[in-house]
């Protein structure tokens, strides 16, 4: 994470930090405080898409001459989309559903060139399941405080993959940030610059 470095990760997750660090391209972090909860799309991918295009544009505002990196995660579950849960009460409901069952956690990444205001973009699905977890483990996740903080209330690379029994698809897409994706879009949008 250099000062000078070309690349923006519009983002204030340490775990899309770790991720994107994986690939060994320099970057710098740029927080977008973009507001979640305004959105026009409502299915997973659409809705992901949007904000992660949303990250990326507002944080290009402010480095308009660097390569931007704007990502979002939500969970769908059947076609019910839960993003991240907003009280602990949430967080019980929305583990109660999840438990037992299999579900998509989706991520879309958007990479943006505002220098000439071409983009690449994509969307990766990851599907988790979980056993069927007690109310007692439920509640015992949640008063750790980590849930608050992940779509769908759970991380699976902290203790709720005591939880998960299956994953189909990669993991980083669950922690939020696909890296094979990402490599893909970066490439491409390099290849346009030349
Ligand atoms: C399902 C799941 C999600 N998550 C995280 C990934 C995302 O950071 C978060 C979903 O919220 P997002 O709104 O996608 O991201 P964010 O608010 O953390 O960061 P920013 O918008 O600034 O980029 O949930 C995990 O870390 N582990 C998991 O198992």
């Amino acid at each position: 994470m250099t000062a000078d470095a070309r690349l923006v990760l519009a983002s204030a997750s340490p775990r899309r930090r770790e991720l994107l660090a994986r690939l060994g391209v320099p970057f710098e972090v740029v927080v977008s405080g973009v507001d979640e909860s305004s959105t026009v799309a409502t299915d997973a991918p659409g809705l992901t898409a949007e904000l992660a295009e949303r990250k990326a544009r507002a944080v290009a505002a402010l480095r308009p001459d660097r390569i931007i990196l704007g990502s979002d995660t939500v969970i769908d579950l059947d076609g019910r989309v839960l993003g991240k849960p907003e009280s602990p009460d949430h967080a019980l409901a929305m583990l109660r559903d999840l438990r037992g069952r299999t579900h998509r956690v989706v991520t879309a990444v958007f990479v943006l060139d505002p220098a000439t205001d071409t983009s690449h973009a994509g969307v990766a699905t990851t599907m988790v399941t979980m056993r069927d977890v007690s109310d007692a483990e439920l509640t015992a996740y949640i008063a750790t405080g980590e849930p608050m903080d992940a779509a769908g209330a759970y991380t699976i690379q902290g203790g709720a993959a005591a939880f998960v029994i299956g994953v189909e698809g990669d993991l980083d897409t669950v922690i939020g940030l696909p890296t094979a994706l990402v490599r893909t879009l970066l490439a491409a949008t390099t290849d346009h610059r030349h």
